[in-house]
């Protein structure tokens, strides 16, 4: 699944540290969180078991996972000064910026003062931040000020609930549990380098996550589900998509959500969300979105041998459950902190600064001109 050959630019192939809690194309379906593979946790575990299991090492009890959520529960509500910052972010400001934002203010008031507190800090992070983004969005967007200190048994559960002031179906809760599992955790990219690199300074988590978060938004990572939405959005139907497709690759446009740095010929996640995509498509009646979403995997595959990654079937999941697209790469936040966290952790427990160095293309060395002689 993963070629041997990689190298080159972009650190490719290169390893950068090691680490215990996740394998990308090794073993299994070609991924796994602390051994476990991500086809099992996906169809039989909660996320927060998933969460437990990464912040620490070991799966829960039932009775150590029921504490858990309880302690996620109360920890879902936003102090004072951080809805009165939310309240000042304009309406169109970008989603990832009120998510990182959100976390930086969290980190002034609720500061890691010593590495013992960090699961505190980890947990809190966990339960907040999908009141973050739904008290930002629903202030700015419908003019209410929610209460985010919800009863849902989840932390997918909770977000839906908050976004759409209703409890969810249990469908919809299920794929968000799904989802969050699927994003939890994958190893040594771009976004969770970030945080290893920024807790190698001994940093506190906020900034590690706030960095992280900074890192994600970008649409060759976490961005790509919204840039695959607004194009499978953009066609009528499965001839239209492949039209089109068509021309973009003969014009060598990028293609979001399909590709990846790591994977050389499938994705793991993507068979999993795919088939949650389909269900979904099944309930809320689609038959445009999920034909169009297929027509595009066939083609990318046919022409490029190119795969969809793990946010091009997420695009039309998160569509059908009603989640406004600039929404999804914040849901990608509300899982990855698990990850990330993780991840700072482990780079604490055994760390030295990164520091890598890097070859030097600059002028000769040369004497400095005086500026009225330039
Ligand atoms: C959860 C995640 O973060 S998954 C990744 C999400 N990102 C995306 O979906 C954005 C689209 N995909 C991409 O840009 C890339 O595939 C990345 C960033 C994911 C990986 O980048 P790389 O490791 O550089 O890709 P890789 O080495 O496999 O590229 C090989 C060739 O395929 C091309 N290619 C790769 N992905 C795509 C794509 N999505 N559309 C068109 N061409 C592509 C590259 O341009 C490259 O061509 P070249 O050799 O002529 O330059
Ligand atoms: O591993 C990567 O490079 C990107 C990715 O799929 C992820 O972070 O989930």
């Amino acid at each position: 699944m993963v070629d041997k050959a990689l190298g080159g630019a972009g650190l490719r192939g290169q390893v950068a540290g090691q680490t215990a809690l996740c394998t990308v194309g090794q073993t299994g379906s070609g991924l796994t969180y602390c051994g476990y593979d991500i086809s099992e946790l996906a169809e039989k575990a909660q996320f927060e078991e998933v969460s437990f299991l990464l912040s620490r090492g070991e799966l829960p009890t039932s009775n150590e996972l029921s504490e858990y959520k309880a302690k996620l529960k109360s920890l879902r509500g936003l102090p004072e000064s951080l809805k009165t910052v939310l309240e000042n972010i304009p309406k169109d400001a970008h989603p990832m910026d009120v998510m990182r934002t959100g976390c930086s203010m969290l980190g002034n008031l609720e500061m890691e003062n010593d590495f013992s507190e960090a699961n505190d800090a980890i947990d809190r992070m966990v339960a907040i931040f999908p009141s973050i983004i739904c008290y930002w969005y629903r202030f700015t967007h419908d003019g209410v000020r929610i209460e985010t200190q919800t009863d849902d048994d989840s932390v997918g559960a909770h977000f839906l609930t908050l976004l759409h002031d209703k409890a969810p179906s249990e469908l919809f809760a299920q794929v968000m549990n799904v989802s969050l599992i699927l994003y939890a955790e994958h190893e040594f990219n771009a976004s969770t380098f970030t945080g290893r690199v920024c807790a190698s300074t001994l940093s506190d988590i906020h900034s590690c996550v706030t960095g992280a978060i900074g890192t994600l938004r970008g649409p060759l990572h976490g961005g790509a589900n919204e840039a695959a939405m607004d194009m499978i959005e953009s066609f009528s139907s499965a001839d239209q998509a492949e039209d089109a497709l068509m021309g973009m690759l003969e014009r060598k446009d990028k293609i979001m959500g399909f590709g990846h740095a790591i994977y050389r010929e499938s994705d793991p996640r993507n068979v999993i969300i795919k088939k949650w995509s389909e269900k979904l498509a099944a309930e809320v009646g689609d038959d445009v979105l999920y034909p169009v979403s297929v027509r595009c995997e066939e083609v990318m595959w046919r022409e490029k041998k190119l795969f969809c990654n793990a946010d091009f079937f997420h695009a039309s999941a998160y569509h059908f459950m009603g989640i406004p697209t600039k929404l999804f790469t914040p849901i990608f936040v509300m899982s990855r902190v698990t990850g990330w966290t993780a991840h700072v952790k482990e780079q604490r427990a055994n760390n030295r600064i990164i520091r890598p160095s890097a070859d030097y293309t600059g002028p000769d060395a040369r004497s400095y001109t005086p500026i009225e002689s330039r």
